[in-house]
């Protein structure tokens, strides 16, 4: 493992993956893999999450594609040093931040939407200039094989490296030292990622869950309010990290709520929910078997159903559920959704802030003002409003966790930053020494007050002009006295 990531370093080393032009290169690369080989990765990503390519293709491959085309049209404007305002001081220099990137990055990948997930934060780490080693989870191991074998066909084989494996593989991986771990997946491996980190002071993008509420008020459109809960609900087969987890509603509200949910989804996926292509599977008997303790004791409004053999739990809906019950303790990340009556928006908005943030918040209303105040009083890691899931689709949006669902975000321009060093350079000129005397030593009074002329006041732009016609007399004044002319 060791020689692996020194390898990986050694091609960082020698500068190639910095120059812009390789940068592009690399993405068009990766783009051409995924429209050459879209029928391999489907079928990879459909075996492991018994998917149909049509879902693989629009939730994992488009949004692949699509950040792609993000970075080709963007990067050469965000490569760019930025110059930025100078003060007194700096006036004469030349002052600009220039992004660099990190240096050798891990990424490492959840299973439950496996392509995406360690395909869109390597663009991010190939955009800003880095080497790559990725993990992907070898829970979906169809996908983690897929990406193994392919990536070396199209990119850098010494800058981008995939290594399989599991646990065991994963803790000598994060025994190296690397320039950034990004990674996704639960909190607590989380943990053990940000401590193994700290061993090399490692800086950390975390990707975790948690529990995402969906309020819904009595002020709105039920049929569409339910109809885009299910949606996002029941994709994947709940196994999605920003799916609404539970519902936070007024009591009376239970019995439409179930009964727009149950129309829906015979809308959805036919009467046989089993043979429908849009429904998944959970993936593991692990998972499965978590899953089905977590119905004991309930209400089950809906569904109910389960296979162990093919792993099928049907669309379940739970009502009056007691918030101290096991389901309302752990992110469900199946399809089971509770419904945790409130008597109003202040409870449900106490409910929320009384647990851990959120990688998530949805509120249905046609009320603006109360969605704005759900906003504006609860913390999480992204908010939609009247529909759910949408916000990670938006790549203009940094899509992240706050407190226990994570730390640092990705997407777009905000990857490019988080795989980026934004390193202040100041260049200045050996000249003009007369004007640093000022803060060399000895000090005195009168250098003081000038330091806080120069550096703490503030000029609105006709006074700045004659200020500089000033400091520039004073200075040439200072040469003069000085002998210089
Ligand atoms: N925020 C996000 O973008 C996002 C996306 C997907 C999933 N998630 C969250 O991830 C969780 C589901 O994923 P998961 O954790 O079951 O995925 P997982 O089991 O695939 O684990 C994630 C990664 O951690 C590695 N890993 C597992 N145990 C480890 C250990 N002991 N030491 C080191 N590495 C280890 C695995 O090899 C894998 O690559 C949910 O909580 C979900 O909300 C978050
Ligand atoms: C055919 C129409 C396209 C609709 C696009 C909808 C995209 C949904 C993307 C969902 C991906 C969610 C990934 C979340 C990662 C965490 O688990």
């Amino acid at each position: 493992m060791e020689r692996e990531v020194q390898r990986v370093r050694q091609a960082f080393l020698s500068g190639r993956s910095r120059p812009l032009r390789f940068r592009l290169q690399q993405l068009e690369a990766l783009r051409r893999m995924v429209q050459e080989r879209e029928k391999d990765i489907l079928a990879a990503i459909a075996a492991d999450l018994c998917k149909s390519e049509l879902n693989a293709y629009s939730q994992e491959v488009i949004t692949v594609l699509g950040e792609i085309d993000f970075m080709l049209e963007n990067l050469p404007e965000w490569v760019t040093a930025k110059p930025v305002k100078k003060n007194l001081l700096t006036m004469m220099d030349e002052a600009y931040i220039q992004p660099q990137p990190l240096g050798v990055v891990l990424i490492i990948g959840a299973w439950n939407y496996p392509f995406v997930l360690i395909i869109q934060p390597l663009i991010g780490a190939i955009a800003a200039g880095n080497a790559v080693i990725i993990k992907p989870s070898e829970l979906s191991e169809n996908t983690a094989k897929i990406v193994a074998k392919l990536l070396p066909q199209y990119l850098d084989q010494d800058l981008y490296v995939v290594i399989n494996g599991g646990v065991e593989e994963t803790t000598e991986l994060l025994k190296q030292r690397f320039d950034h771990i990004f990674y996704t997946g639960n909190t607590a491996v989380g943990k053990i990622v940000m401590e193994a980190a700290a061993k090399h002071l490692t800086p950390v993008t975390l990707e975790l869950g948690g529990k995402s509420p969906c309020y819904i008020d009595k002020d709105c459109d039920l049929d569409i309010v339910c109809r885009r809960i299910t949606w996002g609900k029941y994709m994947n087969c709940g196994q999605t990290c920003i799916a609404p987890d539970y519902i936070l509603c007024e009591a009376s509200l239970q019995s439409q709520i179930v009964w727009k949910i149950k129309e829906t989804v015979k809308e959805f996926y036919g009467e046989n929910i089993k043979e429908s292509p849009d429904y998944e599977r959970i993936i593991n008997l692990r998972h499965f078997k978590r899953i089905l303790s977590l119905l004991e004791g309930q209400k089950i409004a809906l569904g109910g159903e389960t296979d162990e053999a093919t792993r099928y739990i049907a669309p379940t809906v739970l009502t009056d559920v007691d918030p101290k019950t096991k389901v309302m303790q752990e992110e469900i990340f199946g399809p089971v959704l509770p419904i945790v009556p409130v008597k109003n928006v202040d409870e449900a908005i106490d409910f929320i802030n009384e647990r851990e943030k959120p990688l998530a918040l949805y509120v249905f209303s046609h009320n603006h003002k109360l969605i704005k105040r759900m906003i504006d009083e609860t913390s999480s890691g992204g908010v939609t409003g009247n529909d759910v899931i949408m916000h990670f689709t938006l790549n203009s949006f940094p899509f992240g966790g706050v407190g226990s669902s994570g730390m640092g975000a990705y997407h777009g321009k905000h990857s490019f930053d988080t795989f980026s060093h934004q390193r202040p350079c100041l260049l200045k000129s050996l000249k003009r020494e007369g004007a640093n005397k000022l803060r060399y030593p000895p000090n005195s009074q009168s250098k003081v007050d000038w330091g806080k002329f120069f550096l703490l006041r503030r000029f609105n732009k006709e006074k700045l002009g004659l200020l500089v016609l000033t400091f520039l007399g004073i200075v040439a004044a200072v040469l003069v006295k000085a002998g210089y002319y």
